[in-house]
């Protein structure tokens, strides 16, 4: 047996459609602020593709590339300036970030109703209380790709491993939403693969090459492939990307997303979604303000 494929373009390309008929409907171009610090080149790389993701699917995007040097008062008092600014409906501070700016300074001071990352602790509250904000890109990014291939969440067991912030807490919000039963498993998880090997959908954001191995995972599951692994080349050889799915995985899941070119442009074309969002809902408060 080998699993179905769950590739990302064909999701991530209706949710871009999508977004893009959204934009088009709107008086102005939904416009995104990207903020970097510093020239790290997974980071350099991340925001280009977004960048020009935006501007293909109709969106205005500006980035501002700031010397990895800028103090925290300068990327507040930026921050400031664009939550305070009408023409920016959308802010993304790259992370990580240098060790001298506060992660937690940062997310905070961003204006909830322009936290295009979902990051802001009243949408992760929001979430958590099962209430509309805008939802973390790579969990809701998750989401929107098993609806598209048909896949079930109500009623199933699910198991994330990982607890970060970023993806595993907010998945495991999104699925609990949707009706799925929902285990978290971790680093400190006793038997992680008895625990794993229940799951009819096994969502997995460790950052781990290759943690899950076939006879960890239950005959038939949907495995959902969340790590971004860089691999140096053997024998200074050119450098390349695995999961934390190792791909004999395949040969027991029922389906499996590919890494790369599985979860990462969903992530991407969900953050673009929630920049058209963002600018619907502030579009509905200017006129009635
Ligand atoms: N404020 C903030 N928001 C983020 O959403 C955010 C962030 N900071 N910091 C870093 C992580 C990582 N992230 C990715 C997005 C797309 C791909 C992606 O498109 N990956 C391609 C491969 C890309 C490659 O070749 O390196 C793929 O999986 O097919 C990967 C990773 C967003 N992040």
């Amino acid at each position: 047996m080998t699993a179905r494929p769950l590739p990302g373009a064909p999701a991530a390309e209706a949710l871009l459609a999508e977004t893009a008929a959204r934009a088009a409907r709107l008086p102005n171009p939904p416009h995104l602020v990207m903020v970097r610090l510093g020239e790290d080149p997974a980071s350099v790389s991340y925001v280009r593709g977004k960048d020009r993701k935006a501007r293909e699917v109709g969106l205005s995007s500006t980035v501002h590339a700031l010397p990895e040097t800028t103090s925290q008062a300068e990327l507040l008092d930026l921050i400031a300036r664009l939550n305070a600014d009408d023409a920016v409906n959308g802010i993304l501070v790259q992370l990580p970030l240098p060790a001298h700016v506060s992660e937690q300074a940062v997310l905070h001071a961003i204006d909830p109703r322009k936290d295009v990352d979902g990051f802001h602790p009243l949408n992760v509250g929001e979430l958590w209380a099962g209430r509309p904000a805008l939802r973390p890109c790579t969990p809701a990014g998750i989401l929107y790709l098993l609806d598209h291939y048909g896949l079930a969440i109500a009623g199933q067991r699910a198991v994330v491993v990982g607890r970060s912030h970023i993806v595993g807490r907010p998945l495991a919000a999104l699925l609990l939403e949707r009706d799925a039963t929902v285990t978290i498993a971790h680093s400190r998880t006793r038997d992680l693969g008895a625990v794993t090997r229940e799951a009819d959908l096994l969502l997995v954001a460790v950052g781990r090459a290759h943690l899950i191995t076939p006879e960890m995972v239950k005959p038939g599951a949907t495995v959902i492939d969340v790590g971004i692994n860089r691999v140096p080349g053997e024998g200074g050889g050119k450098a390349h990307l695995t999961g934390d799915v190792h791909p004999d995985v395949a040969e027991v899941a029922g389906a499996l997303t590919p890494v790369p070119g599985g979860v990462g442009p969903m992530t991407i074309a969900q953050l673009l979604a929630n920049t058209a969002s963002a600018a619907e809902m502030q579009a509905s408060r200017l006129l009635s303000r």
